[in-house]
């Protein structure tokens, strides 16, 4: 009889766990619409915050998806996918963070009674695929170019494409204001690709519309020496010198052994330093410079012999900064002090330094090579600053992606019910169950239309029928109706300046869709006992290699 029994074959480590098939991919879905369901809320202008704050006091108040998805600490590796997609939107586009999760949550949704059904995921992945090519092609024909217009026009149809995301975040209640400076900021760095030319300088307290735009760079005074508290200083047209030195009278007996056979050849030693520190400081005046920054120390002895040579000066200055006033001014910042010529130092229209609040700043404006601006940005408490910053991050990213594309869709839902609109009808010309599949991902898009709504209070299902109406009207006159978040109603949000950069839009629905797609390929979870701890990030870096057709990341053995 034992001849019989088929022998037993191991394949894995013992304490091995894994799961597959239909049970795996099922849980992976719920674990993504667990996430989405997180970030839900937060979505549109009537979206709520979150609160997120950690063991060590740290407090966030968030309603940008990427940020609350970052410091959630997810620790499911499918789920974790939705992560790097809010995290890389973020950073590809800089906003749509929501939108992407969101999206991706639903279209594992629809696709979850599929599966369990028993459908293969590769049919849902194929006609997924197809459908977000056809939205996308749908996106680009429906953007509308705001090239060929005046500057003047241009910058208002900016300020208001700014306002549309501001309007959901903390500081919406003052969306005009700052999306006029967003737009002044991203227009006077032109076409520079350095996102880090456009300074945000926070001074918690004050009001927000105490905030302003320097047209230069602006940066809070450094630490100086007590008793050189000058009256604030001016100059027009100055001469600017930066530095990577330290201008400090250097007591070398902290850093050498010096023995003397004679106490008097001590002072020898002493001159020498004091000479050493003179000759520099003397260097530097003779170059003509009116400013004197430097990255490293400028001692108390420094800060007189400039102070009294009426030039202005500034130690341990920010790399960020020192870069962007280098840039700014046209300087090159100098490690050494011999032979500063004429073409190293930078200059700018006017220097000055100003109180913000507590703070005093030094303000460089004017700058000959142009391409920077610094937003400073008042009020409240540090979390309210902080979100704000964030929300103007977004803002000034939105208007950089709509002037480089110079092209823009209706928002408020009214873009994802053109297309899911657009997606059942061409499904209707379909044969088999892809029609099926193309349907539901039709259906997944009215998620954005329906979560403005729930977000607001409004009665979703009579918003969404109002919207579907309208958006089947044969003449295409409806194609750009979505929530009007105002009146519980619908109307046209391209009238309206509703609007959102179709970059944004194609993006996120990119990203999500492809997102689905690794989820729904993903039929096996294999957890290795060896790396407890790693166990998270390897499976998701897996997953995402697979994505990324890197081969397969997690094999059967
Ligand atoms: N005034 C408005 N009326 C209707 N919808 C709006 C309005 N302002 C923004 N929206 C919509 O809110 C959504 C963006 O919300 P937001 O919370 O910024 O999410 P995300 O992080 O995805 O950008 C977009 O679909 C946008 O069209």
């Amino acid at each position: 009889m034992a001849a019989m029994l088929q022998p037993q074959i191991i394949l894995l480590k013992e304490g091995t766990d894994t799961s597959q098939g239909k049970a795996q991919l099922v849980s992976n879905i719920n674990a993504c619409t667990a996430v989405a369901d997180v970030v839900r809320t937060t979505l549109g202008p009537r979206g709520m915050d979150k609160l997120i704050h950690d063991d060590k006091g740290n407090v966030t108040i968030s309603n940008d998806g990427a940020t609350i998805m970052k410091l959630l600490d997810i620790f499911h590796p499918a789920a974790k996918i939705l992560v790097d997609i809010a995290k890389s939107q973020d950073s590809e586009v800089g906003d749509g963070t929501t939108t992407v999760v969101l999206l991706a949550g639903e279209f594992l949704k629809e696709a979850k009674p599929f599966v369990e059904d028993g459908v293969h995921p590769q049919n849902l992945i194929r006609s997924y695929r197809t459908a977000c090519y056809l939205a996308i092609e749908k996106i680009k024909e429906l953007a509308v170019s705001i090239e060929g217009k005046s500057l003047e026009e241009k910058k208002s149809l900016l300020a208001k494409c700014a306002a549309t995301t501001l309007s959901s975040k903390l500081i919406g209640g003052e969306k005009d204001f700052f999306a006029s400076m967003v737009v002044d900021a991203v227009i006077a760095i032109g076409n520079d690709d350095r996102l880090n030319m456009i300074g945000i300088k926070k001074v918690p307290g004050g009001n927000m519309r105490d905030s302003f735009l320097v047209n230069g760079v602006a940066f809070k005074k450094t630490f100086s020496y007590a008793g050189f508290e000058q009256q604030p200083k001016k100059f027009l047209n100055p001469k600017i010198l930066l530095l990577n030195i330290e201008l400090e009278l250097k007591s070398e007996k902290e850093n050498a052994e010096i023995r003397l056979s004679d106490p008097s050849q001590y002072q020898s030693i002493v001159d020498a330093e004091w000479n050493i520190i003179y000759d520099k400081l003397d260097k530097c005046v003779k170059s003509g410079a009116k400013v004197v920054l430097s990255r490293l120390a400028i001692g108390d002895l420094a800060t007189q012999y400039f102070a009294d040579r009426d030039i202005f000066c500034a130690g341990r200055v920010a790399e960020e900064d020192l870069q962007r006033v280098a840039a700014a001014t046209g300087g090159t910042v100098q490690t050494s002090v011999n032979n500063i010529i004429d073409e190293v130092l930078g200059t700018c229209e006017v220097f000055e330094e100003k109180q913000v609040g507590n703070e005093r700043f030094n303000i460089f404006s004017g700058c000959p090579s142009g391409r920077t601006a610094t937003i400073v940005l008042r009020g409240g408490a540090d979390q309210f600053i902080e979100e704000a910053e964030r929300s103007l991050h977004d803002a000034i990213m939105i208007v950089r992606r709509a002037l480089k594309n110079s092209t823009v869709v209706a928002g408020g839902g009214a873009i994802d019910m053109e297309i899911s609109r657009y997606l059942r009808q061409h499904a209707r010309t379909i044969a088999g169950k892809s029609q099926l599949f193309i349907n539901s991902y039709a259906k997944a898009l009215e998620v954005i239309p329906r979560q403005l709504c729930d977000n607001a209070g409004f009665d979703a299902t009579d918003v969404l029928n109002k919207l579907r109406q309208k958006h089947v009207l044969p003449s295409g006159e409806g194609a750009s109706y979505g929530v009007d978040i105002n009146t519980g109603g619908i109307a046209d949000s391209f009238a309206n300046f509703v609007w959102e950069p179709s970059v944004v839009k194609s993006n996120a629905i990119n990203a999500a869709t492809e997102a689905a797609c690794l989820i729904l390929s993903v039929d096996e979870t294999v957890k290795n006992p060896k790396s407890e701890s790693a166990q998270g990030e390897a499976a998701a870096s897996a997953m995402a290699g697979r994505g990324r057709g890197r081969g397969r990341g997690m094999r059967r053995r």
